[in-house]
């Protein structure tokens, strides 16, 4: 089943709450959450209080993406704050088998992020692990940023890579995701879509109706 994780770094942090009630009402199933520390990528965007208080608004699913070096500092934390699934960055693990046990011994679903220019076949001791892979479509730590085009032949490889191996994960694209190209992006193998640009600005609501349309 495809589903839509609208980014909430494209909202308006003063009514962030609010915002939030309004994608879960309209049907988003999953909420995706961009953490940044300023050393793994340039920005630094909000961390684990911020997800405490979103948890008391809605149930939806907790996506969190943590684009931060050295993630196994902060796993239990997150967990804790009511992450259902932990996204970690390859580039970003000294020991990525690791760090996965860790979020599983949390209880937590998996994600493994991949950025733009990393291969996908570094995924292939720990894939039996993951429950999701993430295909970066643009280069970490900003919104707003235009599609990479050659991530649509990634998303490819990748579902040959998983299908091959006779398994079937869900594979997340993240960045420059739109109304214009979510289709082709679902054809090439994608099944969670993470939009942020494209469902904060304007009618949210209406936004996340017109993904979901397009997604079917
Ligand atoms: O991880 C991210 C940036 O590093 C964001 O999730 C992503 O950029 C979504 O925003 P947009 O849809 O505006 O590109
Ligand atoms: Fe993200």
């Amino acid at each position: 089943m495809n589903k839509l994780s609208p980014s909430i770094l494209a909202a308006d942090f003063s009514k962030l709450g609010e915002e939030v009630k309004k994608i879960d009402q309209a049907g988003a199933e999953y909420l995706h959450i961009d953490v940044m520390d300023g050393m793994f990528v340039p920005s630094i965007s909000f961390g684990i209080p911020v997800i405490k208080s979103l948890r008391k608004k809605t149930s939806r699913v907790f996506d969190v993406h943590l684009m931060i070096e050295d993630p196994d500092r902060y796993i239990r934390d997150f967990a804790d704050a009511g992450a259902d699934i932990i996204t970690v960055h390859y580039e970003a693990c000294k020991h990525l088998h690791r760090t996965i046990q860790q979020i599983k011994e949390c209880g937590k679903k998996v994600c493994v992020a991949l950025n733009p220019a990393t291969p996908v076949e570094v995924l292939e001791y720990v894939l039996d692990d993951l429950d999701m892979v993430l295909i970066m479509s643009v280069n970490p730590g900003f919104g707003g940023q235009k599609f990479i085009p050659f991530t649509l032949e990634k998303l490819r490889k990748l579902r040959h890579f998983i299908s091959d191996r006779g398994m079937d994960i869900d594979i997340e694209v993240d960045g420059g995701v739109n109304l214009d190209n979510v289709e082709d992006i679902i054809k090439a193998g994608a099944n969670i879509i993470v939009a942020g640009t494209a469902v904060f600005s304007g009618d949210k609501a209406n936004n996340v109706k017109l993904f979901y349309d397009k997604m079917k």
